[in-house]
């Protein structure tokens, strides 16, 4: 299953091939009716050409000269490079997510995963490259992305009900008090919190927090959402329980992926990479970079307990660990 296209450019299943096409940004792709194929579209100066669909094995060469921008992208990290001080810790990072793509940003401790969330959030900028939103550069925070991190997500002083409020006010400004209201309390019942819109952040417990912090961030209606690490300050049984909500929300959003929000999650842990993405990066450290993007095709919805045992599911979880631990001063087979 792990597709890190060759040099001269990507044979092999046609899914993982239409993937590094789009991520290279060379294409982008739509459904042109529902229950359609995928079809290649390719879009000269604006103007989109349909491309037919395209056999597995279909060799690069013949798309080479394409290069024009790709449609439907969501986020676009072009050539990032980021240094504290002297130290380097993203080096040269593309990567480009369609509308709806559940993306995990895993790696070792260190490897800069929380810095790239960081610049994605627009709160550090990178010193090379750029990163764009909906086609437009980002020049700091905005409304078009919410962000959830391990600790700190809400504001201690508001109550949960007064922390999802602000999100729904910022993001519909100009809606009634009762509208607010309703939206905010239907943002905490849809996390399970219906009862908790008086209480304070510190009488909630850390998975009750986080479900208020996912609940704010939705509430701000944006397209992409930033999750740093959300769960991982957490016990294993919350976390599962967190991990099902999360899939259960971003789910329920719509059957067509365009529908859903565009997420970036960080983590560390290659079970929850695998059942929530639809794309794992995996990263490499000293400095920060991409080793290499796997397409998740595992069937939805994702039930643990069906899923863990499968041989596909094994498969994956063996490849990404190996992949991790390249070049790491460890034995690969004893870490998994
Ligand atoms: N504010 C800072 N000042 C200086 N160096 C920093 C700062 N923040 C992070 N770094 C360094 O940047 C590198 C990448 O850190 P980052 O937190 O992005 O890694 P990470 O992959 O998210 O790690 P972890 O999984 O342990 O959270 C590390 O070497 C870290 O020490």
């Amino acid at each position: 299953m792990l597709f890190v296209p060759d040099a001269d450019g990507g044979r092999g299943d046609w899914r993982q091939f239409r993937d590094w096409l789009v991520r290279q940004q060379l294409c982008g792709f739509r459904r042109l009716s529902p229950g359609d194929r995928w079809h290649l579209v390719h879009c000269p100066g604006g103007e989109c050409r349909d491309l037919g669909h395209r056999a597995p094995g279909t060799s690069l060469a013949a798309l080479a000269p394409v290069r024009e921008e790709a449609v439907m992208l969501s986020v676009r990290v072009e050539g990032v490079s980021f240094a504290h001080g002297a130290q380097t810790v993203l080096r040269d990072i593309h990567l480009a997510a369609r509308p709806g793509e559940f993306v995990c940003l895993l790696g070792p401790s260190g490897c800069g995963k929380s810095t790239l969330l960081r610049l994605l959030a627009g709160l550090e900028r990178p010193d090379r490259g750029r990163i764009l939103v909906d086609g437009r550069p980002i020049k700091g925070p905005g409304l078009d992305r919410a962000v959830v991190f391990q600790d700190y997500s809400l504001f201690p002083w508001l109550s949960a009900g007064e922390n999802v409020l602000m999100a729904v006010r910022q993001a519909f400004p100009d809606r009634s008090r009762a509208f607010h209201h309703e939206t905010a309390r239907a943002h905490l019942a849809r996390v399970h919190l219906e009862d908790a819109f008086d209480k304070m952040p510190a009488q909630l417990s850390g998975g009750m927090r986080q479900r208020a912090a996912i609940a704010r961030a939705l509430a701000q209606d944006a397209p992409v959402l930033l999750m740093d690490e959300p769960f991982g300050a957490l016990d294993a049984v919350t976390r599962t329980v967190l991990q099902d909500q999360l899939l259960e929300l971003w789910q329920g959003e719509g059957q067509e992926e365009p529908q859903r929000k565009t997420v970036f999650f960080v983590t560390h842990d290659v079970e929850e990479a695998l059942l929530l993405a639809t794309t794992v990066v995996v990263m490499g450290t000293r400095p920060g970079t991409i080793k290499g993007v796997f397409a998740i095709d595992l069937p939805r919805p994702r039930v643990r307990r069906s899923l863990y045992p499968t041989v596909t599911f094994q498969t994956q979880r063996q490849a990404l660990v190996d992949l991790l631990h390249q070049g790491l001063p460890l034995d690969a087979d004893r870490a998994a």
